[in-house]
């Protein structure tokens, strides 16, 4: 059991009558990709001290909320759907003390403001009528600076740092389907003094803590929207007859792909040549003069890398899909060479693992500059809890972080 867990049921033990308040929360992130609720309950035995997380339900919903940007009757459907889950979890008592709270992220942030508002409208209607607790700025978009605190905040909380007073933490790197974000505690002054524009950096307190963090998030490069980018199908017309090709897809694959509510032709180059070093020459164009090399990346500590970053370990045989583990950069590399070139071979079972896997290497070699020797650690869950922001907006709802 871990370490975390364990404090935990020490809490429970030394309880004072008549008992640590439980309160649970349910949070919905609306992603590119899917539509998520987490509901938490924590105990809260110390109104001075962070919270001991007790527990996570998580349950998730496809397509996300994006690809009903022209029906968004269907999008509170699958708002209802995830009030059923939490339903079930939440004890009946509790459903009015316990606040739902729906934050969307880069899907809705690449919708034109109309589209993404009337989703936003039919999420307030199905909340409004939920049994739930429903706060005010219950549904809305979150920026890309708060969603890379929160998921630092998160991770720092699951893995102990927040509470320990050396100052010792955790860098996150989370990959979505349309954007993805880089968050760390700088350890020199440089790094901060060398950003290119005031959004880099975000400071928020927690009790008497005051933290300043490298923080970016880059919307249009998360592996989906890298993917459309990479193609040239960020174009909107001719999707009825175009067809989109790239070195980094099987060349006799063809097929349609979805991403955003809208379906693309795709193909491998049937004429020309497939392989890691022309793809590589393709995401390049998506990530040079986009991304930034923050000073003191080189030298820094763990980085958690989790969501796509995952995955697609995962996918491409790296690690285990329960347990994570330790990779250095230049394994992505290594294995991004040996899937491009096996993809002829048998060009249906995961066509686009060749492109993938190459955004990924040159997003941390060419993008973020991280050294191929750089070790991350690639995480789904930390002691049974997802990874993800989500826990960090619960922690910021109950604390008020003040991020700014
Ligand atoms: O709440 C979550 N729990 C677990 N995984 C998540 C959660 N949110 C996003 N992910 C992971 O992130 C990736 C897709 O992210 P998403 O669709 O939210 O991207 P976006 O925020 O860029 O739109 C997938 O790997 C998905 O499993």
């Amino acid at each position: 059991m871990s370490s975390h867990l364990q404090r935990e049921d020490e809490a429970h033990r030394d309880a004072p009558t008549p008992g640590p308040a439980h309160c649970c929360r349910t949070v919905q992130s609306s992603g590119s990709t899917g539509t998520r609720i987490h509901v938490y309950t924590f105990i809260q035995s110390d109104s001075e001290k962070l919270p001991l997380l007790d527990n996570e339900m998580f349950h998730s919903i496809k397509p996300g909320l994006s690809a009903y940007a022209d029906s968004p009757e269907m999008a509170g459907h699958t708002v209802r759907m995830l009030l059923k889950v939490a339903k079930k979890t939440v004890p009946r008592l509790e459903w009015k003390r316990t606040p739902v709270v729906l934050r969307a992220t880069a899907g809705l942030r690449l919708l034109t403001t109309d589209k993404a508002q009337a989703l936003l409208d039919q999420v307030q209607h199905v909340f409004d009528e939920s049994p739930f607790l429903v706060p005010d700025n219950s549904v809305s978009i979150m920026n890309g600076t708060s969603e890379g605190i929160l998921a630092w905040v998160s991770l720092n909380f699951l893995t102990g740092h927040l509470n320990a007073q050396t100052k010792k933490t955790v860098g996150i790197l989370d990959l979505g389907g349309g954007s993805t974000q880089i968050t760390f505690l700088p350890k020199m002054r440089k790094t901060i003094e060398s950003i290119p524009v005031a959004d880099y950096v975000a400071r928020f307190d927690i009790f008497n803590s005051t933290f300043e963090l490298y923080t970016h998030s880059y919307l249009g490069n998360g592996l989906m929207a890298a993917r459309l980018a990479t193609l040239g199908a960020l174009v909107a017309e001719g999707l009825e007859w175009r067809t989109f090709k790239s070195s980094c897809l099987p060349k006799k694959f063809r097929d349609e792909w979805s991403f955003g509510g809208l379906t693309y032709r795709v193909s491998g180059d049937p004429d020309g040549y497939s392989g890691y070093k022309l793809c590589y020459q393709e995401v390049l164009k998506v990530v040079k003069g986009i991304i930034h090399q923050p000073y003191e990346l080189k030298d820094s500590d763990v980085f958690y890398a989790f969501s796509y970053y995952f995955d697609r370990a995962v996918d491409a045989g790296l690690i285990d899909g329960v347990q994570g583990g330790m990779l250095e950069v230049r394994d992505f590399k290594k294995k991004a060479k040996e899937v491009c070139s096996k993809m002829a071979k048998n060009p249906l079972i995961t066509p686009f693992l060749c492109m993938d896997m190459t955004y990924i290497t040159c997003l941390l070699k060419d993008g973020f500059g991280f050294k191929e020797s750089t070790v991350l650690q690639l995480t789904k869950k930390v002691n049974n809890v997802e990874a993800s922001w989500a826990l960090g907006a619960t922690l910021d709802h109950f604390h008020n972080l003040k991020i700014h």
